[in-house]
């Protein structure tokens, strides 16, 4: 029996397993000596481009009339002095197109047959330029999000979600660091986190994801992590972190926060490995970006979780590119969440009062 979104599930998981295997090569063969800053000062390297090449051509191939809010565009490469770059991204989104089909993949996705010519692939990771919209189907794509992390050989993941008129239905989120048991911090990597709305949510391992291993059904506890504790971020410029310090202290959490880059954070909460993600923001006018959380919130509602802004309003995937005004994210378990936008009011209310 076929299920809603069972051919964007089973091209969705592909895609995100074939740009994992690209980005960690790229991590192993060329981080160390190459990177390209940005306007926006975040780091930007091959794998980005390349991944989300990759990306957009199985997704063009299996989805032509789905348009993609990708976070990349070709922008650097066309430009004359990014010729070296551009041959890089070329070879390695080919590499990554070309390598021989799996048990679960099909050719008409684009995969393990002919190479493209630079013109496609470039072609490809401006599909990618879509504004975004409250009506019809869309996908947004984040190839490396926590490319800080990435770069520092850190969590990162690589970030695939469906909107269809504003509602996130499919998340995908490859996360080739991220233990696949977190009781055993050393042990295997490698894990891809699958959500279709009304389906549960799902953990898979990233080397096989659709193999003879049955996947792992998550379950956030209503009550949060026992004892809880805050998922956030590790960059200070990303969230306000001393914010998050007092309402930890209002909620009476003893326990330290878990720094993570990515959308990693809502695959740890998603089973249960910390209690509370809070991203809150530091009042630059940043505006945060739909690629960034729409995985990572229909994970966290089949998984039996709540996600709002930090006034407990849903997060509006049909504003466009972003989410509009930033009034940050909270995600956990339905019991803690209700806790936490109280214990967030008050820490407001002090910082109003100039406490
Ligand atoms: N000022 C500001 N405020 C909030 N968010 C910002 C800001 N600047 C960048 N970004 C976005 O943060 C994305 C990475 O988020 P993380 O949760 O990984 O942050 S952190 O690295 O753990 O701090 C990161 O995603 P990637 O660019 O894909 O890494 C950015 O989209
Ligand atoms: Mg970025
Ligand atoms: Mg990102
Ligand atoms: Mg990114």
């Amino acid at each position: 029996m076929s299920t809603a979104y069972d051919a964007e599930r089973q091209v969705a998981v592909a895609a995100v397993r074939r740009a994992c295997v690209l980005t960690s090569s790229v991590f192993n063969k060329l981080v160390r000596n190459e990177t390209l800053t940005k306007d926006d000062k975040s780091p930007v390297t091959v794998g980005d481009f390349s991944a989300q090449a990759l990306v957009n051509t199985m997704l063009g191939r299996a989805f032509p009339d789905d348009p993609i809010v990708g976070e990349e565009d070709s922008a650097d490469l066309r430009d004359p002095s990014g010729a070296a770059l551009r041959d890089r991204v070329v070879a390695l989104a080919n590499e990554a197109l070309t390598a021989p089909l799996e048990a679960h993949e099909k050719a008409e996705w684009g995969i393990g047959g002919r190479a493209l010519t630079a013109d496609e692939l470039l072609a490809a990771i401006d599909r990618g330029n879509h504004a975004g919209g409250r009506t019809g189907r869309m996908w947004t794509l984040d190839p490396i999000d926590g490319t800080k992390g990435f770069l520092r050989g850190e969590q990162y993941a690589v970030c695939l979600a469906l909107v269809v008129d504003a509602r996130v239905e499919l998340g995908v989120i490859g996360c080739p660091n991220l233990p696949a048991d977190p009781a055993q911090p050393g042990g295997a990597r490698g894990c891809i986190f699958v959500a279709v709305r009304g389906q549960g949510a799902h953990q898979l391992p990233l080397a096989d994801p659709l193999g003879a291993a049955p996947p792992r059904r998550l379950a956030i506890p209503a009550f949060g992590a026992d004892p809880l504790n805050l998922l956030e971020s590790v960059e200070k410029a990303h969230a306000k972190l001393s914010f998050n310090e007092r309402v930890a202290q209002i909620l009476g959490v003893t326990r330290a926060p878990t720094r993570m880059d990515s959308q990693a954070k809502y695959c740890a909460l998603a089973r249960g490995d910390g209690g509370v993600y809070l991203r809150m923001p530091t009042g630059t006018g940043y505006r945060e970006k739909i690629w960034d959380h729409a995985p990572g919130s229909v994970l966290v509602e089949e998984a039996g979780g709540v996600i709002t802004d930090s006034r407990g309003e849903p997060l509006d995937f049909g504003l466009g590119r972003t989410l509009g005004e930033n009034f940050g994210v909270v995600a956990a378990g339905k019991e803690v969440h209700s806790r936490v936008l109280g214990a967030i009011k008050r820490a407001k209310e002090e910082e109003a009062q100039g406490q």
